[in-house]
């Protein structure tokens, strides 16, 4: 009989080598690399427009990065939202989005299409392979629902649960597609520190039920006390990562908060850049929201 060792090397779980996204003439995100490890809580911090959102969206296939790769678990994904989906990364967005007028379990329900066979259509149109599935399903929601505390609003519309209980079900629905990399975006966002604190604790408990999760977050407090390692991003590099007593202490990631010069900072010419890039609009822009949302932002850079 071989021995169990309790110290296995960490698996990664994703990979992101040297991610690079250019709209026009500005480089949103440059040459990022990044890993998470399996078990692991890692927080990507970074000043407003750093580029976190737009990392996000090249991991998840949003967006198709200018340069570089991502993998799952060692396979490079396809730049497709669904394809990354079923493959095994979920994610929330800053904005909430979920289906107003469907109910708590039919929310969840709707994450979970890419794990059953038959897919969404059929679980729209409730044909017979659907209401097979549906109660293996229903059981497995309801089962999400539990762990998140919202068993008992199941039925309700998800337009009238409060706020803080809404951002909980998207991280139900996105959990429905059980993944193995969770990505949340602003997750405490406009949330009161009641709220900030039990949404901490259902962090550990989804990093404690096996899946790995990175997060973007701007409450320092939240972000230090939850991520295993921290990266912080400052005009879509990479200024450092470390865990998060290091990243916490960093000269240059304070003086990226304070909103210091510091070196490579943009010149009057590379801002009026920037702006014409943004007024210009891509078609990405108008597809992807949340990366021009603004609902998060007060409340920032403490
Ligand atoms: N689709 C797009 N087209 C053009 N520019 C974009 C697009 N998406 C983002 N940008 C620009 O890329 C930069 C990075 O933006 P991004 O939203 O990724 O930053 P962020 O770190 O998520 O910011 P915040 O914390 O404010 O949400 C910004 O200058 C932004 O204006």
């Amino acid at each position: 009989m071989t021995h169990m060792t309790t110290t296995t090397a960490p698996t990664p779980v994703l990979e992101a080598s040297g991610v690079t996204m250019r709209f026009g003439g500005l480089t949103a995100v440059r040459s990022v690399d990044l890993t998470v490890n399996s078990g692991e809580i890692v927080g990507l911090i970074g000043p407003n427009g750093a580029g976190k959102t737009t990392f996000f969206n090249c991991l998840t296939g949003l967006y198709v990065p200018t340069e570089g790769k991502v993998s799952y678990k060692g396979t490079v994904l396809p730049p497709k939202p669904h394809l990354v989906t079923s493959a095994g990364i979920a994610r929330t967005f800053q904005n909430i989005r979920l289906f107003a007028n469907m109910t708590v379990l039919e929310n969840v329900l709707v994450g979970r299409h890419t794990r059953t066979k038959e897919g969404l259509w059929s679980a729209l149109l409730r044909g017979p392979g659907f209401r097979k599935a549906e109660a293996a399903s229903r059981e497995r929601a309801m089962e999400l629902l539990e762990f998140i505390g919202l068993d008992h609003k199941a039925d309700h519309l998800s337009r009238n649960l409060p706020y803080g209980e809404q951002r909980k079900l998207e991280i139900a629905r996105a959990m429905a597609s059980e993944p193995g990399l969770l990505l949340l975006d602003e997750p405490t966002a406009g949330m009161n520190p009641q709220e900030t604190r039990a949404t901490e604790d259902l962090v550990f408990a989804i990093r404690d039920r096996g899946i790995a999760v990175l997060v973007i977050e701007h409450d320092m407090r939240f972000i230090f006390n939850l991520s295993d390692r921290v990266a912080c991003l400052v005009q879509g590099e990479k200024l450092v990562e470390g865990t998060s007593e290091v990243v916490q202490g960093d000269e240059r990631v304070i003086a990226a908060y304070l909103g210091e010069p510091f070196e490579g900072a943009p010149g009057d010419e590379e801002l009026a850049e920037v702006e014409a890039a943004e007024a210009s609009g891509t078609a990405e822009a108008s597809d992807a929201s949340d990366a021009q949302s603004t609902t998060s932002k007060e409340g920032t850079a403490q």
